[in-house]
């Protein structure tokens, strides 16, 4: 569990023949241009219309504020020629609700029905569920946005409610559809040769996923798993308690934490003995997880997370589905214990 998040830089992303970068000031004349358009301004929710000159430069500079500081990522769409056809963005829950995140979006009429948003938005979930340590994106589309409530179904995103929404250029509230998309939707929902498909593929956005868990050891030799709970990447898999390593953090200092997080236990940092690692190509991110063994704790393990627990001789851990990533350490548990 991370206890803090730190901003990170807004990276530019490649998406078909579309470039995706954080907003710049300069940029608030085309956005005025496309956004003060009916066709467009009816399906937003916070934007009055006609849509004032100096409202696009203000939220640009508010969009850098809240990218400084970690709390959303927005960016210019821009064709091949470079210029600016739309915006996507993500802002982030807070407290609670941290590793949630809504999405919204917007094409210029000239390049409706072009796939610019599905690539668009394809493009940023992708990169946030794998740098931000996201578990879910939502959504919220007017009823009557056909297009948008069928884009966010291709791109995996689940309808999980309707309601209503006050749109400031309606004047009042309007029918709404809530939409909610996990990684794992997102993945299997992508079209093999589309250009969001494609895109994942390019290797500039490979991130290095530092993970680092610990085989508890029971006085009969047996190895504590925890079960990812619900809502979780790979929820339901068997896994070694512990967490990801946050930025500047040591790495026994980051297991002694997600121990004392997700277990409730105190580990002295001598009790744990480096074992192997772990290195596993996921989809979008490759994961280092170095394995302690541990022998001594303060505490009895409990789930803090919701998750079952199980201790497990080394002879039954084929019994608990794991992560694969965590397949090729059992042969070195089994010899050792
Ligand atoms: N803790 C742990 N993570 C593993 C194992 N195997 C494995 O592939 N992973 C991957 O490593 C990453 C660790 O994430 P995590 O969900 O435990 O991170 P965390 O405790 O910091 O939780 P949070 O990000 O929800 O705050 C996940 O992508 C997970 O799938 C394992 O045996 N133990
Ligand atoms: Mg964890």
């Amino acid at each position: 569990m991370s206890a803090l998040r730190l901003p990170i830089a807004s990276p530019t992303l490649a998406v078909g023949t579309f470039t995706l970068r954080a907003l710049k000031p300069d940029d608030a004349s085309a956005i005025h241009a496309r956004v003060n358009d009916w066709n467009v301004i009816r399906m937003l929710s916070r934007l009055p219309f006609p849509y004032p000159a100096d409202l696009a430069a203000q939220w640009i500079a508010e969009t850098l504020r809240q990218a400084r500081e970690g709390r959303a990522y927005h960016f210019a769409i821009l064709d091949s020629s470079g210029q600016l056809i739309g915006c996507v963005g993500l802002t982030l829950g807070q407290g609670a609700q941290k590793n949630a995140a809504s999405l919204g979006y917007w094409v210029a009429h000239s390049h409706w029905g072009q796939g610019v948003a599905r690539q668009a938005a394809c493009r940023v979930c992708r990169w946030a569920f794998a740098h931000l340590g996201l578990h879910t994106i939502t959504a919220t589309a007017a009823e009557d946005n056909a297009a948008s409530c069928a884009l966010l179904g291709r791109l995996g995103f689940r309808q999980t409610g309707k309601g209503e929404q006050s749109f400031m250029a309606r004047g009042g509230k309007v029918p709404v559809q809530h939409f909610t998309v996990t990684q794992p939707e997102l993945d299997a929902a992508l079209r093999p040769g589309t250009p969001e498909a494609e895109a994942q593929t390019s290797p500039v956005q490979r991130k290095l996923l530092l993970v680092v868990a610990a085989a508890l050891l029971d006085p009969d030799n047996r190895i504590l798993l925890a079960q990812r709970p619900e809502g979780k990447a790979l929820a339901g898999l068997w896994e070694f308690p512990g967490g990801k390593v946050e930025p500047g953090e040591e790495l026994e200092t980051a297991l002694v934490r997600e121990l004392y997080e997700e277990l409730g236990i105190d580990v002295g940092r001598a009790c744990l003995t480096p074992f192997t690692f772990a290195s596993h190509a996921y989809e979008t991110f490759d994961l280092l997880m170095p394995l302690y063994l541990c022998r001594q704790w303060q505490g009895t393990p409990q789930g803090r997370e919701g998750q079952a627990l199980a201790w497990v001789h080394a002879d039954d851990l084929a019994s608990y589905p794991m992560p694969p990533a965590d397949l090729p350490l059992l042969p070195f548990l089994r010899a050792l214990l």
